[in-house]
């Protein structure tokens, strides 16, 4: 077990990776996806369950566990690891896109940040030495930057004083971060969908030096054909022997593009939250179970897949749960997503191994192509 942060790549097909991140806390086998867990649970799943499907880290959420219960209080109470029973790395963003997405009145500057709780109205403030802090005593092991994720659309006017903002307060993250050997602080490329700010911003990430480098601003609207033409290119303008982490990202053929393109991390809430509102994904595509097309379907979900609701319940019976508001059916359909996508990156980093993604993902096209979902 190593006291260091370190990253080895194991194998290339095309600009695809796989390798590992090894932390104090284990290692993470990459391309990775990480489960969303944003108030210190991933919803409707125990950890041990979370585990069981595959996962080698979660996601936390410095904006959701500041407010409540504090990260002080955590850390009072032996850090998030111990306050959620997950003992293996835990990743938390900076807070600033929850404050932009979530909070009520907020006010930003130069400094960072003010804005009310969305839960009790209360006055808070987010700045990057602020950021750095709460990341700390929340104990995360990858530390993300404090930055603005720039809205989209942008002119390239505002999408360049955002960016530039957000190289600042990258420097100033670095240096509240300070020298914590075995936790890794990652940097986040901003610029919108504008190629020369993506240079500009890569190049000051670079000169600053960060364990692992992210590609924000993206996943907010700009539709996947637009994503993938920024991806044609940006990931490779950050340190090809680093992490690369795809903020937000994403459904399932999103992930597959993007891993081609280089990207060997992805967080996204959608297997999770799409998961309670019956959205059910399969090798054939995706299906809702509320349908009624279901209620007298013996088969499981997805015949491949080793997950409890598959190895023990029917279509039919996941349709009366959900449809009834039972409590098992999110803890199923939520086991169920998580499943898909942790056997859908164990397939990516097989296929790069095995020198032949681009097989993997012509079966991964034609199988959804079939139907009969
Ligand atoms: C959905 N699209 C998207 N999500 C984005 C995120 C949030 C990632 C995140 C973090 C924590 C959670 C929590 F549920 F665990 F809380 C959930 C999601 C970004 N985060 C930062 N810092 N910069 C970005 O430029 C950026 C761009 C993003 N596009």
């Amino acid at each position: 077990m190593t006291q260091r942060f370190e990253f080895a790549l194991s194998a290339r097909d095309g600009r695809a990776r796989t390798g590992l991140i090894k932390t104090p806390r284990g290692d993470i086998r990459t391309p990775a996806f990480m489960p969303v867990g944003t108030a210190a649970t991933v919803k409707a799943m125990m950890p041990e369950n979370v585990r069981a499907t595959g996962a080698d880290i979660l996601l936390g959420n410095t904006y959701h566990l500041m407010l409540r219960p504090t990260a002080e209080r955590i850390d009072a109470l032996g850090g998030l690891h111990t306050f959620m029973n997950w003992d293996r790395p835990i990743l938390t963003d900076s807070g600033g896109f929850q404050v932009m997405s979530l909070s009520g009145l907020r006010k930003m500057s130069e400094e960072g940040v003010t804005f009310k709780s969305h839960i009790d109205g209360s006055k808070h403030e987010l700045t990057p030495e602020r950021s750095m802090e709460i990341q700390r005593l929340l104990g995360s092991d990858i530390v993300m930057c404090f930055d603005e994720c720039t809205p989209f659309p942008a002119t390239e006017a505002e999408s360049l004083r955002s960016m530039q903002m957000s190289m600042r307060w990258a420097n100033r993250s670095r240096a509240a971060f300070g020298d914590r050997p075995g936790y890794a602080l990652f940097g986040i490329q901003q610029g919108s969908v504008f190629k020369d700010q993506r240079a500009e911003s890569a190049e000051k990430l670079r000169e600053i030096g960060f364990e692992g480098y992210a590609v924000g601003g993206l996943a907010v609207g700009e539709g996947q054909e637009l994503m993938f033409d920024v991806l044609d290119y940006a990931p490779e303008m950050l340190p090809d022997d680093r992490p690369r982490y795809l903020m937000g990202v994403g459904k399932p053929d999103d992930i597959v593009g993007a891993v081609q393109r280089g990207i060997d991390m992805f967080d996204c809430v959608l297997p999770s939250r799409s998961g309670r509102t019956g959205q059910v994904f399969t090798r054939r595509g995706v299906l809702n179970i509320k349908n009624a097309r279901h209620q007298n379907d013996p088969r499981p979900l997805d015949t491949e897949c080793r997950c409890p609701a598959c190895q023990h319940y029917s279509r039919a019976y996941l349709h009366h749960v959900f449809r009834s508001q039972e409590i098992i059916s999110s803890m199923l359909l939520t086991w169920h997503n998580l499943q898909y996508y942790q056997d859908l990156m164990s397939g990516l980093r097989a296929a790069i191994a095995a020198g032949d993604l681009a097989t993997f993902v012509a079966d991964f096209h034609a199988t959804r192509a079939l139907g009969d979902v």
